[in-house]
């Protein structure tokens, strides 16, 4: 097997992240993926051109394999940290970046002599990559457990490994004991350094492309059990959900689970007289009102056209006509305000209640119990509610 030395394992890492960023960014050029793709291409475009750069050490003036290389590294982790913030659909203001990494640049341009300050100059880039590695981590911790995605917690997990391998190298330059007088010494800090990041760079832009992966993977299934217009569950979601275990936690406390089957009044003369735009629009504000009004235990479905399924855990008969009469005063104060004199835009209401453990085989039975208590409701004049003889 041949020697690799140091200077070798810098080059290879370098060209293996220049050419993955060159092949990102020809995709980014695409136009057919979000405008972080461009940002993850040029990140490991910089990075890699910088740790290219840094092996032309007695080729090119200290200035290019000094300055400029270090801060291109500098600049790739950068850009790396955009790419999160964008996956995370946060904004970034630039400006405090683009000042950081001015006054880094300035610091490199003073200490651009290679036979001098050979410390300073791996601490200062050291603290630069370290602080962007952990807002990487930062990010992605935070879209691992907002949006349930495992492989986001890999990518935590690499970029959290990175920042402490970068901590650990600015306190060996600080204390002198980085080993060596320059970062292509075998043996010492350096080299640890470089077989991490030839170990650990192909490793992170896996991590980042399964990460991404997952997320729209869950996306999808995620739009196919829920209804566009009001992000309600649609069927097959409701009955997702109820295969789902949460349902069975809860029925712990309270022995009960109410079913209230709802259904806008006068729809029909809503869509007729205003248009199906503001028809629409009215599915919408029904659907923000019950989202206010329920626990993250309960589940809210649309049935089809303005009928909708409500799922209350651990609550029985009383609880569920507060909730009804709490979304009545709701729609009421809402409807109130935009439709036009004359027209009765209620919600009437049916209650079917079971013993939660009977849930899942009773659903059906449940169900048709609410609807003809809905029909009792809508029968006695509308804007009612109903509750469903015991079965
Ligand atoms: N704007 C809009 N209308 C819809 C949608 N889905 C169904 N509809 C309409 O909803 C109306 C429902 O009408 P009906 O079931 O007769 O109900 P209603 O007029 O509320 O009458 P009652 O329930 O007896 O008070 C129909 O006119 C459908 O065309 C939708 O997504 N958007």
């Amino acid at each position: 097997m041949p020697q690799l030395d140091v200077k070798t394992i810098y080059f290879l890492v370098g060209l293996f992240a220049t050419t993955t960023g060159a092949v990102l960014s020809i995709l980014a050029l695409t136009g057919r993926f979000d405008r972080w793709l461009k940002y993850w291409g040029i990140s490991n475009l910089c990075t890699g051109a910088g740790i290219l750069l840094l092996t032309f050490r007695d080729i090119v003036p200290d200035f290019y394999s000094i300055a400029v290389a270090n801060m291109l590294v500098i600049i790739g982790y950068f850009l790396l940290m955009a790419t999160a913030q964008g996956l995370h659909h946060r904004n970034m203001t630039w400006w405090p970046h683009l000042l950081f990494l001015g006054l880094i640049a300035g610091l490199f341009l003073m200490m651009q002599n290679a036979d001098s300050y050979y410390n300073e100059r791996t601490a200062l880039s050291s603290v630069a990559c370290g602080y962007y590695a952990l807002r990487v981590a930062k990010i992605t911790k935070q879209i691992a457990r907002e949006e349930d995605i495992v492989s986001a917690y890999l990518v935590f997990g690499i970029f959290t490994l990175a920042a402490l391998v970068l901590g650990m190298r600015i306190l060996a330059s600080l204390t002198y004991h980085l080993g060596g007088d320059s970062i292509f010494s075998s043996g010492g800090m350096s080299m640890w350094v470089i077989l991490l990041a030839a170990s650990i760079g192909p490793l992170w832009n896996m991590s980042m492309l399964l990460m991404i992966m997952e997320r729209i993977n869950r996306n999808w299934i995620g739009r196919a059990l829920r209804d566009p217009l009001t992000g309600a569950l649609n069927r097959e979601g409701l009955k997702r959900a109820l295969e789902n275990n949460t349902m069975r936690r809860h029925s712990d406390s309270h022995p009960f689970t109410a079913l209230l089957l709802v259904d806008i009044d006068h729809f029909k003369q809503v869509n007729d007289q205003l248009g199906h735009a503001f028809g629409d629009e009215l599915l919408r504000s029904f659907a923000d009102i019950v989202h206010h009004q329920l626990r993250s235990s309960d589940l809210f479905a649309r049935q089809g056209g303005d009928e909708f399924v409500i799922i209350l855990p651990s609550s029985g008969e009383k609880e569920a006509r507060d909730v009804a009469g709490r979304l009545q005063n709701a729609f009421a104060q809402e409807t109130d305000r935009v439709k036009p004199d004359g027209l009765a835009v209620t919600l009437s209401i049916g209650i079917a209640v079971t013993e939660s453990d009977q849930l899942s085989g009773s659903l059906h039975q449940l169900m048709a119990r609410a609807d003809s208590a809905l029909y009792q409701s809508k029968h006695q004049g509308r804007n009612r509610i109903t509750s469903a003889q015991a079965a």
